[in-house]
C-alpha cells in the first residue's frame, strides 16, 4: 500500500524565520576579558510548504545577522534536501564589507569572511536536516549515516569566574559563586560533577600567570584522581612558557589546548614536549589542515559544527583527522539546546571520537526549548525522535528576542574586552604572548 505521504510531501522551503536573541551569560573570564551579561545567538526556523519547521542555531552578532538575511531569502523556494547546493550558493553579499570586519585575534582563530559564511550556513544546514528528519520520521543522526554510540560524553568546562557581573550592570543571578584560585576551581568542578556527573574537566586558562593555573590543575588532579584534565589558555603563552607548563603538568593532562598562538609556535611546542596538543585556534578551516598536520603541530583537532560549516563538514573533518592519525574532539562557545542537540547527533556518528566534547550549556540558565537537554554521568543521550528531537518554546524565544530588540546595541556583538572595561577601565585585550 502506498503511503500518500512522503513522496507527496512538499519539502520546499516556504519561509525562513531569523530570530536574534540575547541570552544570559555568567561572568566567565578568559584571556581577552570577561563574558558580557548577555550574549547574542541567532535562532533559525526553516518552514516547509507542508508546515514542518526545522530548527538551527548559530552566533548572533551583527556580522552573522547581515549574512543570514540574504541567505534566508535564497533558501526560500529550495528543497530542504538541497543542502549541498546551498553551500555552493553565492550569498549575493558584498564580501569586502565583511572582510573589513574580520577579527584577527579571535578565540576561534582568524575570522575570515568564509568562516562567517560557514557559521551561518551551519545553522541552515541543521535546520534543513531537522525539517527533513521530522518529515521522514527519522532522527538527524540517521540522516548522517547513523549513530555509533547511544550517548555522547561531555567534559565540564571550568572557568575562572567572578561571583557576579560588575555592580550596576543588568544581569541574571547565578548560583555558581566565584572561582578565582585553585580552591575555587576545585569547588566549581565538584558542583559540575554533582549536578551533571561529568567525569573529565577542562579549565579555561590564560587568565592568571601560568604558575597559578598550574596550581589549579594540580589541585584538580588531587581532588579528582583518574579524571582526564585539560588546560586551554587560548594561545596566551610564549613557546618557552608553553614548554615549561607542558613539562610541569606532564602526565596530569589528557591534552594541552592552544598553549601558544599559531601553527609554527604549536609545532615547536609539540616538538619539545610529549603532551598532546589540541586546537580550536590554529586549525579552524580545511585550508589550515595541511600545514598543521605536516608539521605535526597538533595531535587533537576540536571540531565545531558552527564554523566548520555544519554537521556533514564535521564528519569530513573527523575522517581527515582519522586518516592522518590525529585525534578529534569538539569545541563549544556559549550556546543553547538546539546547538547541543546538533552537536550530540553529529558526535554520535563519529567513530574516531575518543575525547569528551566541550560544552558551555551548563552555564546557560536560559534556553529556547520546552525541555532542556540533560547530562547523566556527563553524557547526553542521543535522541531517536524525528529530527533533532527538540521543541521550541515560542514564549521564551519571544522574551529573549525582546531583550535583544530593547538593547541599545552595546550587547549585540560579543566583546569580552569591553565587558572587562566596566570593572577595569583602561583594559585592552592583552598582546600575545601574554606570558
Ligand atoms: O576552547 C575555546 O577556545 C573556547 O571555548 C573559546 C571560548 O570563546 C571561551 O574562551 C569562552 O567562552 O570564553
Ligand atoms: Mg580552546
Amino acid at each position: 500500500m502506498t503511503r500518500a505521504t512522503d513522496a507527496a510531501r512538499d519539502l520546499t522551503v516556504a519561509e525562513v524565520r531569523l530570530t536574534p536573541i540575547l541570552v544570559a551569560d555568567p561572568p566567565l573570564l578568559n584571556t581577552q576579558g570577561v563574558h558580557q551579561p548577555y550574549t547574542p545567538r541567532l535562532i533559525v526556523e526553516v518552514v516547509t510548504a507542508d508546515g514542518i519547521t526545522g530548527l538551527g542555531e548559530t552566533y548572533g552578532d551583527t556580522k552573522y545577522l547581515e549574512l543570514a538575511r540574504p541567505l534566508a531569502e535564497r533558501l526560500t523556494g529550495r528543497s530542504v534536501m538541497d543542502v549541498n547546493r546551498l553551500f555552493a550558493t553565492d550569498l549575493g553579499v558584498d564580501e569586502s564589507r565583511i572582510s573589513g570586519r574580520v577579527d584577527a585575534g579571535g578565540l576561534r582563530g582568524v575570522q575570515t569572511a568564509d568562516k562567517l559564511r560557514l557559521s551561518v550556513l551551519s545553522a541552515f544546514e541543521v535546520a534543513c536536516l531537522d525539517a527533513l528528519g521530522r518529515a521522514l520520521g527519522l532522527p538527524v543522526h540517521a540522516l548522517l549515516g547513523g549513530k555509533v554510540r547511544d550517548s555522547v560524553d561531555y567534559s565540564a568546562y571550568l572557568f575562572y569566574k567572578w561571583a557576579a557581573h560588575p555592580a550596576g550592570v543588568p544581569s541574571e543571578k547565578d548560583d555558581w559563586g566565584a572561582a578565582l584560585d585553585p580552591a575555587g576551581v576545585v569547588e566549581q568542578a565538584r558542583r559540575f560533577k554533582e549536578r551533571h556527573g561529568f567525569t573529565s574537566f577542562k579549565l579555561k586558562g590564560g587568565v592568571f600567570p601560568p604558575e597559578q593555573e598550574i596550581a589549579a590543575v594540580r589541585a584538580l588532579a588531587e581532588a579528582f584522581p583518574g579524571h582526564p584534565l585539560r588546560l586551554d589558555p587560548n594561545g596566551a603563552w610564549s613557546v618557552e612558557t608553553s614548554v615549561k607548563v607542558a613539562r610541569e603538568l606532564g602526565d596530569l593532562l589528557e591534552y594541552l589546548e592552544d598553549p601558544a598562538l599559531g601553527t609554527p609556535a604549536m609545532a615547536e611546542v609539540a616538538a619539545r614536549t610529549g603532551v598532546p596538543l589540541a586546537t580550536n585556534m590554529c586549525v579552524t578551516t580545511f585550508a589550515e589542515i595541511k600545514e598543521a598536520f605536516a608539521e605535526d603541530a597538533v595531535q587533537v583537532v576540536l571540531s565545531d559544527h558552527h564554523y566548520w560549516g555544519g554537521l556533514r563538514n564535521t564528519q569530513h573533518l573527523a575522517a581527515l583527522c582519522d586518516a592522518f592519525g590525529v585525534g578529534v574532539s569538539m569545541h563549544s562557545n556559549t550556546h543553547l539546546g538546539i546547538s547541543l542537540a546538533a552537536m550530540t547527533h553529529v558526535a554520535s556518528t563519529v567513530p574516531n571520537l575518543h575525547h569528551a566534547c566541550d560544552t558551555h550549556y551548563p552555564w546557560q540558565s536560559e534556553d529556547v526549548l520546552t525541555e532542556r537537554l540533560t547530562f547523566e554521568g556527563g553524557r547526553v543521550a542521543v535522541s531517536d525522535a524525528p529530527g533533532l528531537g527538540v521543541a521550541l518554546d515560542r514564549d521564551e524565544l519571544a522574551r529573549l528576542h525582546r531583550r535583544w530588540a530593547a538593547d541599545d546595541g552595546s550587547l549585540r556583538d560579543r566583546d569580552d574586552a569591553a565587558a572587562m572595561r566596566v570593572a577595569e577601565p583602561g583594559w585592552v585585550t592583552p598582546a600575545v604572548p601574554r606570558w
